[in-house]
This record gives structure tokens, sequence and C-alpha cells, in this order.
């Protein structure tokens, strides 16, 4: 009964698990916080797989090891392998002009972006930030020698090198960095030069199903994955699901045979983690909205759920735009949250929670739309992230996004796709291994059209952040 461990390292925690290769069936897990804010010392995320690690009882004894983790993220080394300055993560939001300059650079503009690398750049891609790094910081640009994401330096760590040279990606990471082509299995050398001024060394790109190398305890490593396209690959996807997530970030996405490319930028063109590719349409909004609300209204997050199932739907007319964050879909970096409709005899607790749930869902059933203006078919949902836990979220989720939505049993399904992968590596076989997938529970309700119009009245009126 060899052993497999599959690591998700999040925006906020680290989660570990471990599971027999050949059934699937949990062994141990284990789970530690990640430091808050959009710019980290990627030490904190190592000290976090230690202690989750340390949790799950030790990797000592797996025969193959995975890391999936956030996207995007800026992780900069030296030539000796030494980090640079702190990550910048998906949901920095500083490279926002960067972005557009990149955009406007590029002959044919966002057209082209789509073309050559399956998305249009927004402020949370790898591309941007080393524009805003060589712009703001052209100490910290020189001594860049190379970049890679949180997944791949953690994956380098646990091979115990400082080679920079020896750093490993997937696909579906290296699609998140904008200078990579999901359609072409290639970096885009010539479009990191044009946002860097220069071409740091960058982690060669393994394929799904093989090791691409070891860890110090001799344990194969497999390629790792982004978190979304682990998390499809977790939950065994088929044809016609669309995975939800409500994490940090609300995510919608769904495993595709042919590349997308939409020059809208709603929909960014990813790979997946089995050879496939992973359209995909993420809020910079997902559970914190939900935080928001308990904070507003003094209570904790299953206080929001019950105030929210006892409003009627639509919430009297109370509207909330969730751009706490800024936004990503729409891109609207510099947005703040808001709430419309206030009257006297509707500024109620219940209003409030319900309407933010609504709010939410509102963003992600924008984001399922969408993908179905990409060709993707969209007959189930399966939700899943911290946010999935809500009872409001998973009851108003099939009236809003007008599909039955399926949430599978208590899980770590990111970890668990890490975990899947890393047998596949160890069995060598030519696709996953087939592993029982997750007890779904059904919800269904009636859809709500009016909901959904009523937001995208308010979703334009939003003003912009400012610093308190
Ligand atoms: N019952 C709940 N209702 C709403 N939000 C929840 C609930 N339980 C957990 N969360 C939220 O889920 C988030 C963590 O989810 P997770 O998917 O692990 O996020 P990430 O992958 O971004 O680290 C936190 O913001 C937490 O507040
Ligand atoms: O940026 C994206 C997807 O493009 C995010 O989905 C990040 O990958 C972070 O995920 P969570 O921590 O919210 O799961």
């Amino acid at each position: 009964m060899p052993l497999v461990a599959g690591v998700d390292s999040s925006t906020q925690s680290c989660k570990v698990v471990v599971r027999d290769a050949t059934t699937g069936a949990q062994v141990r897990r284990g789970q530690a916080p990640h430091p808050s804010g959009t710019s980290v010392d990627p030490e904190a995320w190592w000290n976090a797989l230690q202690l989750a690690v340390g949790e799950a009882g030790g990797i000592d004894d797996v025969a193959s090891v995975s890391v999936a983790g956030q996207q995007h993220g800026m992780v900069c080394l030296d030539d000796r392998g030494s980090v640079v300055r702190e990550a910048l993560l998906w949901n920095d939001m500083r490279s926002a002009r960067a972005a557009q300059d990149l955009v406007d650079e590029l002959p044919g503009g966002a057209a082209a972006w789509a073309t050559s690398t399956g998305s249009v750049p927004m402020a949370s891609f790898t591309v941007t930030k080393l524009r805003w790094l060589a712009e703001n910081e052209p100490e910290n640009a020189a001594s860049t020698a190379a970049v890679c994401l949180p997944h791949d330096w953690l994956s380098w760590r646990l091979r115990g090198t400082s080679d920079i040279g020896e750093l490993c990606t997937d696909r579906s990471e290296a699609s998140g960095t904008g200078y990579w082509s999901p359609a072409a299995g290639a970096y885009r050398t010539d479009l990191l030069e044009l946002a860097f001024g220069k071409t740091p060394v960058v982690p060669s790109v393994g394929a799904p199903s093989t090791a691409v190398g070891q860890v110090t305890s001799g344990a194969l490593l497999g390629a790792g994955a982004g978190d979304n396209a682990a998390a499809a690959l977790g939950l065994g996807t088929r044809p016609g699901d669309v995975v939800i997530s409500v994490g940090t970030s609300g995510v919608a996405s769904a495993v595709s045979t042919v590349p997308t490319a939409d020059p809208s930028g709603l929909v960014a063109g990813f790979a997946d983690a089995t050879g496939h590719f992973l359209p995909l349409a993420c809020t910079l909004n997902g559970a914190r909205v939900l935080l928001a609300a308990a904070t507003i209204l003094g209570c904790d997050l299953d206080g929001v759920a019950d105030l929210a199932l006892a409003a009627r739907e639509g919430a009297d007319g109370l509207v909330l735009v969730p751009y706490f964050d800024g936004e990503r879909t729409p891109n609207r970096p510099e947005a703040s949250a808001a709430i419309h409709g206030l009257r006297l005899d509707n500024s109620t607790p219940t209003n409030i929670a319900r309407a933010a749930v609504e709010g939410l869902l509102c963003g992600l059933a924008d984001c399922l739309d969408a993908l179905r203006s990409q060709g993707v078919t969209a007959e189930r949902v399966l939700l899943v992230g911290g946010g999935a836990r809500n009872e409001a979220v998973r009851r108003l989720a099939p009236g809003i996004l007008g599909l039955p939505v399926y949430v599978p049993s208590a899980g770590e399904y990111v970890a668990d796709g890490a975990a899947r992968q890393a047998a596949w590596a160890l069995d060598g076989e030519s696709r996953p291994p087939d592993w029982a997938t997750a007890d779904l529970r059904r919800f269904d309700a009636d859809p709500q059209p009016e909901v959904r119009e009523r937001y995208a009245e308010a979703r334009e009126l939003t003003i912009r952040r400012t610093r308190g």
C-alpha cells in the first residue's frame, strides 16, 4: 500500500493530505495558516508547509508528492537561489497600470495577447508584476536571475536544491504567467522580454503524468499544478461540469479539450493538469465578501447564512456589489464595494446579509456566462472552497447560477488533486488513477433572473477605492 501526499499552498493556508496511492483513501491530513496580505515572504509558505506536514504525521513514508498552489504569484530569485523580495500574490493589484501598458504595447493589443498566451494580461498575472518590478524596483529587477510561482518554489525547496536551473513547473502554472502559450505548449520569451527587459531563468515545464525529480526523503516529485487545475483533477470532473470555487478568489472553471483565447480578457485560457485546457474566470472577491458582511452585521459566518435565509429573494431591493478588494472580472482594480437600493423600510440585517450572498453569487454567475461565451457547456456546478460550507451560499447558488449545484462532501479537493497527480507520477499510466469520487449533495432552486438583472444595474455604479 504505497502512500502519496498532496499539498495545497493556497492564499490563506497550507493543506496536506496523505492518501493510499491505489484506492485514494485518505490516511492523514494537516493544515497551517498563511500570513495575510498580498505581499508575502515565501519563507512563510515553507514554514506553513512544515507545520502542515507535521500535523499530517510527516511525509517520510510517502512514495510520491505533488504540490498545488495559488496561481500567478511572482517569486524572484537571485543567481544563488535566494529570494530577492517578498512575493507579490495573485490578488496584489499594484501592477494594474503595467497590465494596461503591456496590452497597449503589443501590436494587436488584447487580441494578440489572447492568441499568444490564451489570456489578456490582468494585474493578477506574473507578467504584469515583472513589469511593475522593472519600473519600480530596478535594483531588485537587476538581482532577479529566475522567476517562478509559489508552488514551483515550494517544490524546488522540497528537492533540497538551490540551483535555479532545477526549477520546474507544470502546464497549468506556466499558463498563468502571461508568457507561456497553452496552445503551443511553449514559453513566449519575447513577451517576457517585452515585460521585463530581459529573460530570467524560468522553470522547465513537466508533463502532468511524470515525476520531475525527487524530494529529500527520496520520494518522487510530481510536476504540481495551479490550485484550480488541481481541484478539477481532485474532483474528477466530467464534460458539462463547471467547478465554482469560493475561496479567497471566486472562480468558475471547466476542463476543455480545446484551448480558448478570449480577447475580452474575461476568460483566461489556462491549461489544466491532465494535458487539456482550463478556461477560467476569476473574481478577487470570494468568501471574504461573507466575512465583510459578518463584520458589518456583528455576527459570525453562520449568522450571515441564517440572516440571509430569513430574507426574501432579491433582499427587498438591496443589491451589494462585492468589489471589496477591487475586481478582476470585470477588470476594475480600482473599484470599491457598494450597497445600493437602501430605503428606510428595507435597511435590515437580513436584507444586508441576503444582498451579500446574492452579490457574491451574481459575480460568479457573470463568470459562468463568460465561460459559456467561450464555448463551455455547463450542465451542473460543483461548488467547492471554504465559502461552499456556508448554508446560504449552497441554497441560493442554484437559483442565481440557474443550474443544479452539487456540493462534495467536506474535503480538500486541491490537495486531493495534487495527491492524485503524485499517484499518477508513481504508476506512470497514461491516465490518472481511478480513485473513488466524492459523495455529492445536490441543491436545486427556481431560477431567479430578476436578482441578476437588478445586480447588473447596480454593477456599473461603483466608485473608485481610496485609502482611509
Ligand atoms: N461557513 C463558512 N461560511 C463562509 N465562509 C467560510 C465558511 N467557512 C470558511 N469560510 C471562508 O473560506 C475561506 C477559506 O477558504 P479556502 O478555500 O481554504 O481559501 P483559499 O484557498 O483562498 O486559502 C476563508 O475566507 C473563510 O472565512
Ligand atoms: O488567481 C487565481 C486564478 O486565476 C486564484 O484562483 C488563485 O489561484 C488563488 O486561489 P484561492 O487561494 O482563492 O483558492
